[in-house]
């Protein structure tokens, strides 16, 4: 895709950079939700896949009902017996704070899943986001130990997968965790393990990692899969599930680490992506090679103060690299007299060390004396940008990535009361003369009564007389907060229509109280 898409932007940052779930992960045998942590013989990973096939699993092909849409957050799904233990709320506790307007609940409960996978030994999944969040609990549907190879076969051919899907999702399900003691004390017996205090049966003995040792050991008969071995055989729905088609299946994934991880790759796809009959998801979210992000732009005086990085993909610290930032302005000049060095900032990691990404800010690399901040004439403004990185210049084939400097903060913005007691605020939006906008508001995020990310759009109102700023080319539209400390320290974004176009403009990241005073 190219440069901005908010939405996919979003989508991208979460998949790729994993930031807030990268460490739920590290190392992969991490369980948060005990005191033993490692040590209690569970592990995140194996609760977040779990989630999302429980999720998935209420789907019904016939009807389109039901699929991977966030509806096992909600208590009355998760107090059925075919959701027992305390898997799913874990999963919502660690990847509550990934959800966002752009991010659904039902895309985060995916992307856990996908990164259960590629950070801990297994494929990269192909990941699409764009999933609606349920606002009441699904129809129920998970299969059981208990229930017969016939209700099981038919129970995936109603979420839409065959008979070798089924043994196919199930092995590589069943690739990480356990069966828990707390759950199913007669398939999961006690044991007296210091590395196992909570008594959980292993799939493989590999729990925490995937590979197909789930299939080698099932094939070689040295398997401790509780529901292949275990004393009861009505439970042991692994062992007849694997078996029924004469075991040729899983001898392919034993013969085959690479069949094995790239049929799960392609049936986790499958699984995260079987949603709500009428969801249009997204294109599968690739990491984009370079990528403006934070972009914020602040009026200051007669400047524009342009915050942010670049971060490119695939790419480790280099001392000798000279990143530079050209940029074309509102005068028809560009990179001969607009560019800047930038400063190196950091190298990222994710997928458990597989990807490695560079970022530069856009503070200007001057030596310690030099401004921390872009400051840009604001009459001559900005509207593109390209990198170069040495001699090697990246502008997405030729577009440039384009930036909106018509309508953002202006420093003016202040609190009143005093900096320990703010007891209000103004915020102050810069207008360029020419922008014409129709309509201005601010975006203030929350939550639903279901927990679903939302935006509430707060007008703006149009000034009866122009308000001038520090800025010839810029005039202010103000806006009063309410007194109540919610509304006075929340994060802020614009938003604009212009021209019948509306889409959002930077935000605004700074607390009020880090401002001036009104006066
Ligand atoms: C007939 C189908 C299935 C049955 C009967 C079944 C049964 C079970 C049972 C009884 C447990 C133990 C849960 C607990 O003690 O809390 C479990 C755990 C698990 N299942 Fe399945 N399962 C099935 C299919 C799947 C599929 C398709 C996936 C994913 C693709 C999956 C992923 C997992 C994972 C990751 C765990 C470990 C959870 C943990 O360690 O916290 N299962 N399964």
């Amino acid at each position: 895709y190219t440069w901005p898409s908010p939405q996919l932007d979003a989508l991208e940052q979460v998949r790729w950079e994993q930031i807030g779930l990268t460490a739920f992960l590290q190392p992969c045998n991490t369980f948060s939700f005990d005191p033993q942590r490692a040590r209690s013989g569970r592990s995140n990973a194996a609760d977040w896949i779990r989630t999302a096939y429980h999720d998935m699993a209420t789907f019904n092909i016939g009807d389109g009902t039901g699929g991977l849409d966030g509806s096992i957050r909600f208590e009355e799904e998760q107090a059925r017996a075919e959701n027992v233990g305390d898997g799913f709320k874990n999963t919502f506790s660690a990847i509550g704070g990934t959800s966002n307007r752009y991010v659904s609940i039902a895309d985060a409960v995916a992307v856990a899943a996908v990164l259960s996978f590629s950070n801990c030994g297994g494929p990269e999944i192909p990941f699409r986001g764009g999933r609606v969040d349920a606002i009441e609990p699904n129809a129920p549907g998970v299969p059981e130990p208990q229930d017969s190879l016939d209700s099981h076969i038919s129970s995936f051919a109603r979420q839409g997968f065959t008979k070798e899907e089924m043994i196919g999702l199930v092995a590589c399900g069943h690739s990480f965790g356990s069966v828990q003691h707390a759950s199913f004390p007669n398939i999961a017996p006690e044991v007296d393990d210091p590395n196992n205090t909570q008594s959980n049966a292993h799939f493989d003995t590999t729990p925490a990692t995937f590979d197909n040792n789930i299939a080698t050991e099932y094939m070689t008969g040295t398997t401790v899969n509780p529901l292949v071995v275990g004393l009861n055989e009505t439970t042991n729905s692994d062992k007849r599930i694997f078996g029924s088609d004469g075991n040729v299946t899983m001898r392919s994934f034993a013969d085959s680490p690479e069949v094995f991880a790239s049929t799960c790759a392609h049936l986790m796809a499958r699984m995260i992506d079987t949603v709500p009959a009428g969801t249009k998801l997204t294109e599968v979210v690739t990491p984009l090679p370079v990528k403006p992000s934070n972009l914020d732009l602040l009026l200051v005086g007669d400047k524009i103060q342009l915050d942010g990085q670049v971060r490119f993909w695939n790419m480790i610290e280099d001392s000798s690299r000279r990143v530079r930032l050209l940029w074309d302005d509102h005068n028809g000049s560009n990179s001969a007299s607009n560019n800047a060095t930038l400063r190196f900032s950091r190298v990222g990691t994710s997928s458990g060390g597989r990807n490695r990404f560079a970022f530069y800010s856009f503070s200007p690399d001057t030596g310690s004396t030099g401004p921390t901040i872009m400051a840009l004439d604001a009459v001559a403004g900005i509207t593109n940008m390209r990198f170069a990185v040495d001699s090697k210049i990246e502008d997405q084939g030729g577009l440039g990535f384009p930036v909106m400097d018509d309508i953002m903060f202006a420093s003016t913005s202040c609190y009143r009361g005093t900096r320990t007691n703010v007891t209000g605020g103004r915020i102050d939006i810069a207008v360029r003369n020419d922008a014409n906008p129709t309509r201005i508001y601010l975006e203030r995020s929350g939550r639903d009564s279901t927990g679903r990310p939302t935006i509430q759009e707060i007008d703006v109102p149009i000034p009866k007389i122009t308000v001038p700023s520090g800025s010839s080319a810029y005039s202010i539209w103000s806006y009063e907060l309410p007194t109540d400390s919610a509304s006075i320290f929340a994060s802020y974004n614009i938003g604009a229509e212009v021209g019948g176009v509306k889409s959002p403009r930077s935000g605004f990241r700074r607390s009020i109280d880090q401002l001036e005073a009104c006066v």
